[in-house]
């Protein structure tokens, strides 16, 4: 096999910034620090200032040089990184000087934790974890990101995987030994009560309300009601700026509207979109359908009921579901109807009661948020393979329940076993891996 590029990169943010933090990870970086760094090969872990040149021998800058010898770096690579000030030029320079080498190249997103991953200093659901406090901007999202770095998933994919091991050591010895001496039911017994727990925890996981997604991609909230409520008037209150159009006349909006904040300490998607009504318009059928999906599967629904409109008691029992908030609009017009049970009484175009409306919609995320404690599920990769591996464990449960042979319960076992590797990238991962770190910056 030929020897690795050595990979370079700036691993700090945009310039122009005060420092700028170059990466270097691979064989040449030895060769390179002595070409390059006045001082030479710094001390192993100590930060040298020292002049950097480049190959005519002129001055890149002057900074900080810490080179972090393999296998004990990150990447378990030998890995230099220097401190420069952080101007685009200087950066350049530096980077045109140390990619002009035979073997050095600029590194490709997500490269070091790769390299991490190759040299099993992390698993794949801990380099999720680098890949998401990167891009956290939340308290929630951050500490769900450590949790996860910190081998918070990992531990209880090794157990399930642990366990599994030890059922399908029983199920192979009830395959080697058929019959011998006991009832079959003897030695099937203790492994379906195994199987069945281990059922039973992977589904509570799976049963999760989808927290660990949400916390990291966002909660949804959509708003919906008749054309006309004030939608997206309401919306653009929320959005605080003009994000949807806003007309006199009904089915204006026809698309999903979606517009994102930052409320109850989490990542809040709110969607305006196409009044609900029977239309003949194809465009605007086309937006209600939209409408129903994004009523569907959003977390919370607004449903906005216009003040003055006389159909409003009609309207107010049509559509809505038990968890949605009734939003009474336009309470400039007039007060609400008798008969009109609502959560929030609103005027979009004046703002009354708006505030309100978005400390409960805080509320709502953060209970939401707080109903599962350190979910196992972070990413719909996750999700998917989990329940590939629940569906192989019960086709493995019912194979030993009919008696229809322990091979088949012993394939399915293994089936279970390599969806649940994947998970934590210990197996079958190729296909997952180039996907998992395109979503890294470059640097990382
Ligand atoms: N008086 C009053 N008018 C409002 C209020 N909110 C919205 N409107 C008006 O109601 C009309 C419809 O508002 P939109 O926000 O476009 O309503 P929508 O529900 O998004 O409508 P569609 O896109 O047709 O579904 C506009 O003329 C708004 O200015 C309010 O609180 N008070």
């Amino acid at each position: 096999m030929s020897e690795r590029d050595t990979i370079c990169a700036l691993a700090s943010g945009a310039p122009p910034a005060a420092i700028a933090i170059l990466r270097l990870s691979g064989p040449h970086v030895r060769a390179l620090a002595e070409r390059h760094l006045a001082s030479g090969l710094p001390a192993a872990r100590h930060a040298s200032l020292t002049d950097m040149t480049d190959n005519d021998g002129a001055l890149i800058d002057r900074g900080l040089a810490l080179f972090m010898p393999g296998p004990g770096s990150y990447t378990g690579e030998d890995t230099l990184e220097l401190y420069l000030h952080g101007g685009a030029a200087v950066i350049a320079h530096a980077l045109d000087t140390l990619t002009a080498h035979e073997g050095v190249r600029m590194a490709e997103p997500g490269e070091y934790t790769r390299r991490a991953f190759e040299a099993g200093k992390l698993d794949l659901t801990e380099a999720e974890g680098v890949a998401d406090i990167i891009e956290a901007e939340t308290v929630a999202q951050k500490a769900q990101a450590l949790r996860q770095l910190g081998g918070g998933l990992s531990q209880t994919y090794d157990q399930w995987r642990a366990e599994l091991t030890g059922v399908l050591a029983l199920v192979e010895v009830a395959i080697d030994f058929p019959d011998e001496g006991d009832a079959p039911q003897d030695t099937t017994a203790p492994i379906l009560a195994k199987l069945g727990r281990l059922i039973g925890e992977i589904e509570t996981a799976l049963g999760d309300r989808g927290i660990g997604e949400r916390i990291r991609d966002g909660f949804r909230v959509a708003i919906i009601g008749a054309p006309n409520a004030g939608k997206s008037t309401l919306l653009n209150r929320l959005a605080r700026r003009e994000a949807a159009i806003v007309t006199a006349k009904a089915g204006t909006t026809r698309d999903v509207i979606e517009v994102r904040r930052v409320l109850g300490g989490h990542v809040v998607w709110i969607a305006d979109t196409a009044g609900l009504r029977v239309t003949e318009d194809e465009i605007e059928a086309e937006g209600v359908r939209r409408a129903e999906v994004a009523a569907r599967e959003a977390d919370l629904r607004l449903f906005v009921l216009d003040a003055s409109a006389p159909d409003i008691g009609h309207l107010s029992t049509d559509y809505r579901l038990d968890t949605d908030l009734v939003v009474v609009n336009k309470s400039d017009l007039g007060a609400v109807p008798d008969g009109v049970s609502a959560d929030h009484v609103i005027s979009a175009r004046d703002g009354s009661g708006v505030d309100a409306l978005e400390q409960a919609i805080a509320r709502f995320v953060d209970q939401y948020a707080a109903s599962v404690e350190a979910p196992v599920i972070t990413r719909q990769r996750h999700r998917e393979r989990l329940t590939q591996g629940l569906s192989s464990l019960k086709a493995a449960r019912d194979a030993l329940e009919q008696d229809v042979g322990a091979e088949l319960a012993a394939e399915d076992i293994r089936m279970a076993l390599r969806q649940l590797g994947s998970i934590i990238g210990v197996v079958g991962v190729e296909d997952v891996l180039g996907a998992v770190f395109s979503e890294f910056c470059i640097g990382k």
